[in-house]
């Protein structure tokens, strides 16, 4: 790989692609050029990148002549027409939809945790994880070092902004019609999201999970290496408009300490320690929102499980969920 790539950002007007720009820009990210790509409803649009102003192209096949890097952030459907002839074109995408996640030949890369496994990407691409389990795994994979991960038992608070900017939206609409007495219009959610949960995110399966929910078990195996792991998750959006907030019992191989658990956060890359609960301090969305760290608190021994911790953790899913972990992977290549 060049020290200066040429990058493109596929989805640049998205709030993830929106995000990445901006990553990159604060990571003083070395790049020859960089290159804005999102449907013929965006091209021509003007978005500045370290004063400059770029212009959005609109995303076809001969997009990626000459890129280095394609990070894509355009839904599975935009990676699944355009990344493969991308990566075929010499192009190493990082894919930050579901698409390619499972693929035993693409890398599934949280970069504090597994960035050895970037070196092996036959295919070209690099997947990033799904976002509540990047937040997940970067409060667990410090305690899983220190008393083995056995099994996690979780449930998720996730932001509007998980939905993209049409979330955003809806949050706003119905507070406003609530405030004027009018009824609320559901678009996006399956029933009114304002001063309301709904534990429904992304669709049914058979066996009563969500897709959502199923990715922290298959994703977490597959990043954490553990094809033993066990994971119970219910996903559940609610009234924040950012950062995802996820409330986790782990049970591990070894006997645990709560002292010891809350040490393994010293000097650990991305993620930090908030946690004296007695003095109101443990972490909440808008502590970690515009973020990049991960905040972990109300560690404590779990009552029910021999073995077992529960923790909270935070953290913001457009930045360190979706495109800043994107940027981090493509500074390890
Ligand atoms: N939001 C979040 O917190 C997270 C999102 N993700 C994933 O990131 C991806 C993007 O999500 P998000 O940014 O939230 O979504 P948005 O709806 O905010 O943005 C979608 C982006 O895709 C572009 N796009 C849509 N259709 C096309 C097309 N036919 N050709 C080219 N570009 C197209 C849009 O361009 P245009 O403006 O021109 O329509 C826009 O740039 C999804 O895969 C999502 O699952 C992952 C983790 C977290
Ligand atoms: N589904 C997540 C965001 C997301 O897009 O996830 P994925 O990249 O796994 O499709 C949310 O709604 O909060």
């Amino acid at each position: 790989m060049s020290e200066t790539p040429k990058v493109a950002i596929v989805g640049a007007t998205g709030a993830v692609g929106e995000e990445m720009r901006l990553c990159l820009e604060e990571r003083d990210f070395p790049l020859e050029s960089l290159t804005l790509l999102a449907s013929a409803r965006s091209a021509g649009k003007k978005l500045s990148f370290r004063g400059e102003e770029l212009t959005v192209k609109e995303l076809t096949h001969d997009s990626f002549e000459g890129i280095d890097i394609a990070l894509f952030s355009a839904g599975g459907g935009i990676s699944l027409t355009f990344g493969p002839s991308a990566a075929s074109a010499g192009c190493m995408v990082i894919d930050n939809s579901s698409a390619f996640r499972m693929d035993p030949e693409i890398p599934l890369v949280v970069p504090e945790i597994n960035p050895e496994a970037v070196k092996n990407a036959p295919k070209n691409i690099i997947a990033n994880p799904n976002c509540s389990t990047i937040i997940a795994l970067m409060g667990l994979a410090p305690l899983h070092e220190a008393f083995g991960l056995r099994s996690i038992i979780a449930s998720t608070y996730q932001a509007v902004s998980g939905s993209g900017a049409q979330g955003i939206v809806e949050l706003e609409e119905q507070m406003k019609a609530l405030a004027a007495g009018q009824p609320v219009e559901l678009k996006v959610y399956p029933r009114q999201i304002a001063f309301n949960v709904i534990p429904q995110v992304d669709a049914f399966t058979d066996n009563g999970y969500t897709k959502e929910e199923l990715k922290m078990l298959n994703e977490g195996r597959k990043i954490l290496g553990l094809d033993e792991l066990k994971v119970s998750c219910t996903c559940v959006r609610v009234p924040v408009f950012r950062s995802h907030s996820i409330s986790i019992t782990a049970q591990f191989e070894k006997p645990v300490d709560v002292e010891a658990a809350k040490a393994v956060y010293e000097n650990r890359a991305g993620v930090k320690l908030m946690d004296d609960p007695s003095n109101g301090v443990f972490p909440v969305p808008l502590d970690t929102t515009g973020k990049d760290d991960c905040l972990v608190g109300r560690i404590r021994k779990n009552l029910v499980f021999s073995n077992a911790l529960d923790l909270w953790v935070v953290g913001d899913q457009v930045r360190k969920g979706a495109a800043l972990n994107a940027v981090q992977i493509a500074e390890l290549l």
